[in-house]
């Protein structure tokens, strides 16, 4: 409960991009924010590396400090919006022990050692909330955690990362490289600190870990998530997918199976008419299937500093209503313990294209190769390779299978001496 003059003192931890719009919300919509917690919030003070840097006008500069430390002491709420993994997670674990409840946007912590802050907010007996941390804006934290409690959830299928849905979003249709597109991102506000969390995977992967343990009740770290980034997507993949009828998306997947679940994020062709193919620029969607609700999908801005600070407010507001009326959110939900289980388990198809000598007799030496792994082929094409008129492009689409048996597929393919090169292999899902 809140102490003293019944405000609630709350502290900010990191003043970028988002901590910038969590100051300007808090400043501009205090009363409506006192109003819906049932008291005053007082930002008390925000954490930054250097207080005389420049600053928004929104920022009161006598609430900067260096010592983050001694604002955490402080403060009954903390909301960090630091990133990284030190020091945020010390403060983190320093606010939850002194009986603050927190507020985080960090998904790389969450992702690599979530369970250590999970226990710690339990002990104390405080929230730990992080609705920004996955998907931006979008509310998907809580439906899974809360609204889903009752259910069981059989499959999450989203894109989670609004950098390199932009990224590739700007290869498609405007035609720009890949730097070009992530400079772009970067200015606006969507991207990492270090854009590689985003090209490469690690971003998704971690918010995919996120929603996996949440929707399973099991504990996914990052570590267990399968993981390939968007470096390796060229502009003729991007080419081949809109003349099939494709779009290129780096989703997030987690769905039971067998006795366990896979955890993925990849680069997949998405077909024209399927739902995440209109998900553009940095807007993100996610799929969560449940037994009982069957499907149900989530959409909205998944990345930039006014919209996660949304995501961020309304978890404030949340653990703030606790500390003036008692109570608390829930804690980590982790009975189900289900194993994590490899990428080669999981049941998806390949869009498989080969460079091979145009010759009588290749497609059957390739239908063989894919026959004896017990694959089949759902459609397949044929164009002759525009730089040389000895060789074909053999384009096809797999029907499902496990990945293991795909991948090896691919593998005996390329072993073939009619094969001269695999110029491209990618997913197919949604299908
Ligand atoms: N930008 C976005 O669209 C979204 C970001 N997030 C997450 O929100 C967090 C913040 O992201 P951004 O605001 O975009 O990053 P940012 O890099 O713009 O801001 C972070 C701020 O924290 C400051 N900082 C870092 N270490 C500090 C320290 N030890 N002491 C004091 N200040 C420190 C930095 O100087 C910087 O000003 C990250 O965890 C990020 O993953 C989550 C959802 C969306
Ligand atoms: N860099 C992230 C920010 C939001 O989580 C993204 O692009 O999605
Ligand atoms: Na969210």
């Amino acid at each position: 409960m809140v102490a003293g003059s019944g405000a609630v003192r709350v502290a900010v931890l990191g003043c970028g991009v988002v901590g910038t719009e969590v100051v300007r919300l808090l400043t501009q919509q205090g009363a409506d924010l006192a109003a819906r917690a049932g008291a005053p919030l007082e930002l008390v003070g925000i954490a930054v590396r250097d207080v005389a840097a420049p600053r928004d006008q929104v920022v009161d500069r006598a609430l900067l400090t260096s010592d983050a430390e001694s604002l955490v002491d402080g403060a009954d709420v903390v909301v960090e919006v630091m990133g990284g993994i030190e020091p945020a997670r010390g403060l983190i674990l320093r606010a939850l022990r002194g009986g603050a409840s927190v507020v985080t946007a960090n998904k790389e912590l969450l992702g690599k050692d979530g369970p250590t802050l999970y226990a710690a907010a339990d002990e104390a007996g405080v929230d730990l909330y992080f609705e920004a941390a996955v998907a931006g804006a979008i509310p998907i934290v809580r439906p899974v955690r809360e609204s889903l409690a009752g259910d069981r959830v059989t499959r999450v299928l989203g894109i989670v990362n609004g950098t390199t849905n932009y990224v590739l979003d700007q290869m498609t249709s405007g035609g720009l490289e890949l730097g070009e597109a992530l400079a772009q991102a970067q200015e606006l506000g969507f991207a990492e600190a270090d854009p590689t969390a985003d090209v490469e995977g690690h971003d998704a992967a971690a918010k995919a870990a996120i929603l996996a343990s949440l929707a399973f009740h099991t504990r996914v770290s990052v570590a267990q998530v399968h993981r390939e980034g968007i470096m390796a997507v060229t502009a003729d993949d991007i080419a081949r997918a809109t003349a099939t009828g494709h779009v290129v998306k780096l989703l997030a997947l987690a769905e039971r199976s067998g006795d366990g679940v896979v955890v993925r994020v990849h680069p997949a062709l998405v077909p024209q008419e399927h739902p995440l193919a209109s998900v553009r620029g940095s807007f993100n969607a996610v799929f969560v299937q449940a037994e009982a609700a069957g499907e149900l999908m989530f959409y909205g801005r998944g990345a930039g500093g006014v919209p996660t600070a949304s995501a961020v407010l309304g978890d404030v507001v949340t653990v703030a209503r606790h500390k003036v009326n008692g109570g608390k959110g829930p804690i980590e939900s982790r009975y189900a313990q289900l194993p994590a289980r490899p990428v080669s388990d999981a049941v998806t198809r390949y869009q498989v294209v080969l460079r091979v000598e145009d010759r009588p007799g290749v497609l059957a030496q390739v239908w063989q190769a894919v026959a004896e792994r017990g694959v089949s082929i759902e459609t397949i094409s044929q164009s002759r390779a525009e730089d040389d008129g000895e060789y074909a492009d053999l384009q096809m689409v797999t029907h499902a299978a496990t990945d293991a048996a795909l991948s090896s597929t691919v593998s005996d393919m390329s072993e073939l001496s009619v094969v001269v090169d695999v110029l491209s292999v990618l997913r197919v899902e949604g299908v």
